[in-house]
């Protein structure tokens, strides 16, 4: 199928009826290495899905090409029903094309591995500053959600505190927030949890736990939290050289894997903890 043909197509199906992020024949190169290899991925509405595999396997390529950070190759993502990286490949983008992107960008909320808050900004500003000028919401509307999601991640008391003054749990917790201002379908976390101490992973899952459970998000995690991804994930999938080499359901992937690499990573991961 050509690519305005897929794109026809797809805009034919009711929004509903479609997956909220398809990666389609995705690839992605730095020079010669190849590091999302003709990548295909769907993932439903509110479905939780989380990336795990190897060091290099191209997990945190794929949630940086969703937030439009890289390039594409090759392929078309596509998100919420619309395509967005076709034009992305086209070197200078017309305005409309500009608009656009940013438009369905605006879809996503990706949170870092580290943190990567304004660190002259108090966590209130910090989750209101995006809403204001790009949702141009209003400073009280902006300050109330910002707020209410404060207090959603169990920060309410420290909404007048800059990042220097947190704890790295508090902080990933403000980043979450602050991500969530922005109202976003999909959420990305990007080993969330492999800064903190390991007395601080919780606070974070619990947080991540809560929103899988209360709001109807779907969600993409990469992740080296084996049990937290076994707990939390409706499905895993297993990066190996930029592809998926396996996915399943996490009872499945983890109690009974098929491929070998999957069973080598797994096993790895158990000798070391
Ligand atoms: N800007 C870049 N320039 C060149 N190579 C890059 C760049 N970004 C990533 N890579 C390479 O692409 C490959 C995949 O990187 P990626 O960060 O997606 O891996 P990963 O699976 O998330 O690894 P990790 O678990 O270590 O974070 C790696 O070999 C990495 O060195």
């Amino acid at each position: 199928m050509t690519e305005v043909t897929a794109i026809k197509t797809s805009a034919a199906q009711s929004a509903a009826e479609q997956p909220m992020v398809r990666f389609e024949n995705v690839c992605k190169r730095y020079g010669n290495l190849v590091v999302l290899d003709d990548l295909n991925l769907e993932i439903a509405r509110g479905e939780k899905v989380a990336i795990i595999g190897p060091s290099g396997s191209g997990k945190t390529t794929v949630l940086r090409m969703l937030m439009t950070l890289e390039r594409i190759d090759g392929g078309v993502i596509w998100v919420d029903g619309e395509p967005m990286t076709h034009m992305m490949r086209s070197g200078q983008m017309v305005p409309a094309a500009q608009k656009h992107l940013r438009r369905v960008r605006s879809k996503i909320g990706m949170v870092f591995q580290h943190f990567n808050l304004f660190p002259h900004m108090t966590a209130l500003q910090n989750c209101i500053e995006a809403p204001i000028t790009v949702l141009k919401m209003s400073r009280k509307e902006a300050e109330a959600r910002a707020t209410e999601l404060l207090d959603m991640v169990g920060l309410a008391d420290k909404k007048g505190h800059y990042p220097a003054q947190l704890s790295g749990g508090q902080q990933q917790r403000v980043a979450i927030a602050r991500a969530l201002a922005m109202r976003p379908k999909v959420m990305l976390f990007d080993e969330v949890t492999s800064a903190l101490d390991p007395e601080l992973v919780g606070e974070v899952l619990h947080v991540i736990r809560q929103l899988g459970a209360e709001h109807d998000l779907t969600m993409l995690m990469v992740t080296h939290q084996m049990g937290f991804a076994k707990e939390f994930a409706d499905r895993v999938c297993f990066f190996y050289q930029g592809k998926i080499a396996e996915q399943g359901v996490p009872q499945e992937l983890f109690g009974a894997p098929k491929n070998e690499r999957t069973k080598q990573f797994l096993r790895a991961v158990l000798e070391s903890v």
